[in-house]
Order: C-alpha cells, then sequence, then structure tokens
C-alpha cells in the first residue's frame, strides 16, 4: 500500500476546524455534519467512508463551500495552496477571488458523469469552455486534455469529438475526471465517482487516480460508503459516523486495527476486502436521523460496549498519538469486546 509522503511531516492543505452544517426543518434542526475537525495533508488521498446518510456528501459539499440552501455552513476551512497565500474558504468578504480559487484549484467529481455533461454538446466544447470561462489557454489547455485523457486510457481525438450519449459509463467518468484536473487543481474531492459502474471498471479506475494523484501531486479526497474500494486506494482512511468522523488513522492501521466499535462493526460486514458488495453482512441497527442525534456518544445505541458513560458523554476524537485517533471511551477494551471476524485482510497493491 502506497505511504503518504507527508505521514511524518504535518503539511495540511485543508485545515478543517469546527465545521458544521445544518438546516431549519419542520421537524427540528438538522445537524447533518457536526462540528468537525480534521487537516488534510498535501498530497495525500483522503478516504472517506460511513453508512448512507452519514454526512459524507455533505463534508464534500462544504469542502467546496457548496452546501444547498437552506443548508447554513459554518466554522472554519483554510485553504493552503502550494503557491500564493492561504485563504479561509469560508470568509465571504471577498467572495469572487474565493470563487476562482475554489474552481481553479479544488475540483470536485460527482457519481454520475451523464448529468454532469450537457448532452448538445461534444467532450471537446466542454473543455474549451471550463478553459475559457476561466482565463486559460484554450490551446495550451487542450493539449493538457489530450494528455489527461490518453493517461485515463482514453482514445483522446475520437471522446473529444464524441457527444456525452456516444461514451459508455465507464468513459464518460473518466471523461468527466480529466475535465475536472484540466485546469490543473492542486485537490480533486470525489464523492462516489466510480458508484455507477461495474467492480471491473471501478477497480481499474482506481488505479488509474493512483497514479494520476502520484505523479500530478494531487490530494484526493475520496468518497465512498464501499470501504473495499477505497482500501485499496487511500493513504489515511476518515470514518464517519452520524455527521462526525469517529476514527481518523493511517489506511493500513484502520483496516487492521480498527479502533472504534463501529470501524470494527463496519470491518466484519466486509468478510474480506475483496467481497463483492452484494454479499457484504449489513450492521444491526439504524443511522440515527440528523434531527434526533442520540446524546452522549451517537453510536451508543447500537454498541454493544455501551454503558451509562457513554449515554451521558460525547468522547472526543483522539488517540496516544495524533496519527490515528478514535472517539470511544473504551479504546484500550475495544480489540477484546468487539473482535474482528473477517478471516483475511487482503490489501492489494
Ligand atoms: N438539501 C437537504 N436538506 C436537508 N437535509 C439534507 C439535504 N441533503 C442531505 N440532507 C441530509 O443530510 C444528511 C447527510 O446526507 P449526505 O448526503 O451527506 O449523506 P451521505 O453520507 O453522502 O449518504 P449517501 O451514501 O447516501 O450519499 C442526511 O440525513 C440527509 O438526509
Ligand atoms: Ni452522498
Amino acid at each position: 500500500m502506497q505511504q503518504t509522503h507527508t505521514a511524518a511531516v504535518s503539511d495540511p492543505i485543508f485545515e478543517v476546524r469546527d465545521v458544521s452544517v445544518s438546516f431549519d426543518m419542520d421537524r427540528g434542526e438538522s445537524r447533518v455534519l457536526d462540528e468537525v475537525d480534521i487537516d488534510i495533508q498535501r498530497g495525500e488521498i483522503l478516504g472517506v467512508v460511513g453508512e448512507s446518510g452519514s454526512g459524507k456528501s455533505m463534508f464534500a459539499s462544504a469542502l467546496l463551500d457548496a452546501v444547498v440552501d437552506p443548508g447554513v455552513l459554518t466554522g472554519d476551512i483554510s485553504f493552503h495552496p502550494e503557491d500564493g497565500p492561504s485563504v479561509d474558504l469560508l470568509d465571504r468578504s471577498d467572495d469572487e477571488d474565493i470563487k476562482d480559487i475554489r474552481w481553479r484549484q479544488i475540483a470536485m467529481v460527482f457519481q454520475g458523469a451523464m448529468s454532469s455533461f450537457n448532452p448538445t454538446m461534444t467532450i471537446e466544447d466542454h473543455f474549451r469552455e471550463t478553459l475559457s470561462i476561466h482565463d486559460y489557454d484554450v490551446e495550451e489547455g487542450m493539449e493538457r486534455a489530450r494528455d489527461l485523457l490518453s493517461d485515463l486510457y482514453l482514445e483522446a481525438d475520437q471522446v473529444l469529438g464524441s457527444h456525452p450519449h456516444e461514451l459508455s459509463g465507464g468513459m464518460s467518468q473518466r471523461a468527466l475526471i480529466a475535465l475536472a484536473l484540466v485546469l490543473e487543481p492542486e485537490v480533486l474531492v470525489m464523492d462516489e465517482p466510480t458508484a455507477a459502474l461495474d467492480l471491473l471498471m471501478q477497480r481499474s479506475i482506481i488505479e488509474l487516480i493512483k497514479d494520476i494523484a502520484r505523479e500530478r501531486d494531487l490530494t484526493i479526497v475520496f468518497i465512498t460508503h464501499d470501504l473495499p474500494l477505497v482500501a485499496n486506494l487511500a493513504d489515511r482512511l476518515a470514518v464517519l459516523y452520524a455527521f462526525e468522523f469517529i476514527e481518523v488513522g493511517p489506511a493500513d492501521d484502520v483496516l487492521t486495527g480498527a479502533k472504534h466499535p463501529y470501524t470494527r462493526a463496519l470491518l466484519n460486514a466486509t468478510p474480506n476486502l475483496d467481497t463483492p458488495r452484494e454479499e457484504m453482512r449489513p450492521i444491526e441497527g439504524a443511522a440515527p436521523d440528523p434531527v434526533n442525534v442520540p446524546e452522549g456518544c451517537s453510536y451508543h445505541p447500537r454498541c454493544p460496549m455501551a454503558d451509562e458513560t457513554c449515554v451521558r458523554e460525547d468522547p472526543p476524537l483522539d488517540g496516544d498519538d495524533d496519527a490515528h485517533a478514535a472517539a470511544c471511551h473504551y479504546v484500550e477494551r475495544v480489540p477484546d469486546e468487539v473482535p474482528l471476524t473477517i478471516r483475511e485482510v487482503t490489501i492489494n497493491d
């Protein structure tokens, strides 16, 4: 597995502090991201995993300051580009500059490329339009586009001349990744970018993302509910439960020595990391409703270890070293009380 070259020295490209997102609902305040703190290191691939509805996409929207109305985003997100001054992404005073930074330096790829493309335009039109909107040299940019498409094992001329519907799902998803990279961003945020594809295509795109990240010094935030998929990709894993990170650490450490009962349940739902998703066992109980998150540790209603303390006190996310942290009152007892039933952790590289 790839080791992040920034593991020893902290060189964050993002510092996320106390970031929350809430919606005012008829049923009450819905807090769909709850005082989240995390550093994202320059050049790393951070895998963000969690069940459906845990807040993964909200975290992505927060990083891009793109939370949909009427969601309210609060907290601080500092962005430290390689060249140029650091910016507070949530500072509203100079909006235009910040928007520009967001688009040039932080790119986003969603699942379902089809809905991201305009069906009446060719793929080439999309590249040209993106380049000219952001004041890039279009011809130079098109050179880059061809290189990117070839790096993604696409026939550049053929793809550029096509309309979106003429491409297969795998081809259009790769074209979308190339489009996201043509402005040479420093960060690529990917929210379930391969979810609509078959397993083989997912795996091959993961390999391509790895290569491109290394070659271009990209920082990648890769969001998925699919732990086996990201296990082969991420340098570090961050596990979301009930709108908070409950475990963060180097991918190998989290996969082989998960500290939080929930992460262990997630791993146990995955008999081995090559298990097709259809064969995964579900975790018992339901994920919390954002209007009604349990007091204390939000995992306590589902946790086999929960006691009075867990019902009352929300455990902080910390560990003996900063590198691998978990939010559980009883971290020391977890390995004995929630054994890993996983037969074998296969980490391919
Ligand atoms: N526009 C919205 N208004 C109100 N609540 C929302 C809105 N969008 C999402 N939510 C709620 O925010 C919570 C987190 O949603 P989010 O989309 O981040 O989950 P997710 O982890 O990405 O799930 P999935 O794996 O299904 O994509 C959910 O409870 C969801 O219902
Ligand atoms: Ni989502």
